[in-house]
């Protein structure tokens, strides 16, 4: 664990489910056609439980396969919710489809693990930041000005707006990746995995700068990872998932230091998990399907 990464951010947030928060997700199942003719459904969720307040960062941790990433796109609508309620500042949101959805992606945005596949290779970091921008009706002129403020505000330089992502290290893409998903001030950002593809020093300072964009904007923060180090240096509260259930969810410093479950102890003492079941396939497929249904496409409509 490094120890620059020790902290906690627990002081003063009350643990379990609260009235005033952005997001609430409440029993969600979601479950898989399985494999091969007949063959039963696989649930991958049974009956998930979570909320996650305004301003804060609520950590999802749990090993490979338990079921992180398919909570971020059943928020984000890319996977049919079986049974559960998915509520977003007050509306039921699992249900949405087409413009609804695209509309509120301007309030739900992704950061997503691997910033070499996440960037638009032949776009300028200019156009890929005006994209959304000139999506939700920004002038050429207004969208450029913003994205200047935005390139500032993930400390890369101006003239980066001129240049490919092929010309960035891993950080900077990854900084890029965050500029994009604030473009438009979103009110949730769900972080899945969103260094675990960089060094550890590179790590530390992408997660400093999310730590100073939440405290700027007061956006909130969905952050997935499978590393409890960094789960609990970026969490108020952490829900601990596996096997597609939350066996359990508090204060960061009091899941971290004293967890209840075996599980939640079992993890604190293992190393990173290995990527198994196509962790990659899974994550890379997430994206295209954010990305296509952002432009409109009509990809990832897969909630009826
Ligand atoms: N579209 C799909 N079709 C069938 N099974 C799926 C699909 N998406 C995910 N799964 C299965 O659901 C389970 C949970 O996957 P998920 O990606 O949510 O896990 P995770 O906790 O994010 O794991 P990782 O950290 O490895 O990405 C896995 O067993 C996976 O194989």
């Amino acid at each position: 664990m490094p120890g620059s990464m020790s902290a906690d951010r627990t002081a003063g947030t009350p643990a379990g489910m609260s009235a005033g928060a952005l997001l609430t997700v409440e029993d969600l199942r979601v479950s898989f056609p399985g494999k091969g003719w007949r063959a039963p459904r696989v649930e991958v969720l049974k009956g998930v439980s979570l909320d996650v307040r305004p301003g804060e960062t609520l950590g999802l941790v749990g090993e490979s396969g338990s079921g992180k990433t398919t909570i971020g796109r059943a928020i984000l609508g890319l996977v049919p919710v079986h049974s559960g309620a998915i509520t977003f500042a007050g509306e039921r949101i699992d249900r949405a489809t087409g413009r609804r959805r695209r509309e509120l992606s301007r309030d739900i945005q992704v950061v997503f693990q691997d910033p070499y596949t996440s960037l638009n290779p032949s776009l300028t970091i200019g156009d890929t930041l005006s994209e959304p921008l000139l999506g939700q009706g920004y002038g050429a002129r207004e969208a450029r000005a913003r994205v200047a403020r935005l390139l500032e505000r993930v400390e890369l330089p101006a003239d980066a707006a001129h240049r490919l992502p092929r010309e960035f290290s891993g950080g900077q893409r990854q900084r890029v990746a965050i500029a994009r998903a604030l473009a438009i001030d979103p009110r949730l950002i769900v972080c899945d995995e969103p260094v675990s593809a960089l060094d550890l020093t590179t790590q530390k300072t992408v997660l400093d700068l999310l730590l100073e964009i939440q405290e700027q904007t007061g956006v909130s923060y969905l952050f997935v990872s499978h590393d409890l180090s960094v789960i609990r240096f970026m969490s108020h509260r952490v829900a601990v998932i596996r096997h597609g259930e939350i066996v359990e969810l508090g204060e960061a410093a009091e899941v971290t230091a004293g967890p209840r479950h075996p599980y939640t102890r079992a993890l604190l003492l293992s190393a990173p998990v290995a990527d198994v079941n196509g962790q990659r396939e899974r994550r890379e497929a997430f994206e295209r399907e954010f990305r296509a249904r952002e432009a409109g496409t009509g990809m990832g409509e897969t909630v009826s």
